[in-house]
């Protein structure tokens, strides 16, 4: 089972309607429509390989539903191709079907008056899975997601944990290579989280499904993508693994040693400061643009000084990703306008 997903300078535009101001205002727009256009992709370009995790993040409003629909095959792009493990999926949409599973963490696709294992049957029926192969992925899901103790209530009557279970459930019972997250595990409590997550991992690594995530919960970046793609305004601001946009963007690390001789002499050095001295407890930290990466730091420190204990603390990845928005932001704009201008 492989899939991938390949997106080439994909761009959609919205052209909605506005009204003028007052009630003349609504009456002449009745039949004089003023109209606006709206980009809410902007030439994006990106591929996840088969079996890789991604995640897409960015701020409200970027672009990242907008993204998910054209490879769901819900929206067609104005400018620009996607392919879905080979298919183009607002072109041939139910044989792209066959290929994903997606979850939207906000709706369920389940029916909402039936109890979940009915709905679970009639999914079997539309993808024609073969009864044991259904009953054998039932019975794994069951396992990771414990759906038994509720999958005979209507799902209706299901909490939100229960409810994205299930829904993660119905959307990988047809065993698609390639599954859409859509902000799963939003609302849920941390016990449920990690529970979602400890499937989604094994869906990963053990059934080598590709998955393109969104999400604003950063710990659930950190525990199961590698790499991000950033989107602001519609446009891409950075493609990277989670470690390059650490060392680029996470330059609040702090390493805290303990020396070996407590009176030592103890002096800043080019893109080092000494933040803090409590006999032989020294803390480091970054100094200005020219300041070393983390991994530097750690090396320089054992380097210049005879440690008997030494370990760091890594900014927290929301602090990382403030600050990949705002200079990886900036540069891109600065690229685009000076494309603009010819430059
Ligand atoms: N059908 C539509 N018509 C007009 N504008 C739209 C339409 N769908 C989305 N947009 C606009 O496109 C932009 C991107 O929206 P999108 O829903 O893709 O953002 P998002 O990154 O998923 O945000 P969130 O994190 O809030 O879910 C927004 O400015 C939104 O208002």
């Amino acid at each position: 089972m492989t899939g991938d997903i390949q997106v080439r300078a994909l761009t959609k535009t919205f052209r909605s309607t506005t009204r003028r101001p007052g009630a003349l205002g609504t009456l002449r727009s009745l039949f004089n429509p003023i109209w606006v256009t709206k980009t809410a992709v902007e030439d994006i370009t990106f591929s996840v390989a088969p079996g890789e995790l991604l995640a897409l993040l960015g701020p409200n409003g970027a672009g990242k539903s907008t993204i998910i629909k054209m490879l769901t095959g819900i929206l067609t792009p104005t400018a620009g191709e996607a392919r879905v493990a080979g298919v183009v999926p607002y072109e041939e949409r139910e044989r792209n079907a066959r290929n994903i599973g997606a979850v939207f963490g906000q709706r369920t696709q389940l029916w909402w008056d039936l109890p979940v294992r009915e709905s679970f049957a009639i999914l079997r029926d539309i993808y024609d899975v073969p009864a044991d192969e259904h009953a054998a992925r039932l019975r794994e899901f069951d396992e990771l997601l414990d759906l038994s103790s509720f999958w005979d209530t209507r799902v209706r009557h299901l909490s939100l944990g229960q409810r994205v279970r299930s829904d993660l459930a119905a959307a990988l019972l047809h065993d698609p290579p390639v599954v859409f997250l859509d902000e799963p595990t939003i609302g849920m409590d941390v016990v449920v989280k990690e529970q979602v997550r400890e499937f989604l991992r094994y869906q990963v690594e053990e059934r080598g499904r590709t998955v393109l995530l969104t999400t604003h919960d950063m710990t659930e970046v950190e525990r199961l993508a590698e790499r991000v793609v950033l989107i602001n305004h519609g446009r891409l601001v950075l493609d990277g693994t989670l470690d390059e946009i650490r060392r680029k963007f996470g330059s609040t690390w702090q390493v805290r040693a303990t020396l070996a001789d407590a009176h030592a002499l103890v002096e800043p050095w080019a893109g080092v400061v000494l933040v803090r001295r409590e006999g032989p407890q020294v803390v480091f930290g970054p100094d200005g643009p020219a300041a070393p990466t983390v991994h530097q730091a750690l090396k320089q420190v054992i380097e210049r000084y005879e440690v008997t204990d030494i370990a760091l603390d890594e900014a927290e990845l929301e602090d990382v990703m403030r600050a990949a928005y705002v200079q990886a932001g900036d540069t891109a704009a600065d690229v685009a306008a000076a494309q603009a201008q010819g430059g």
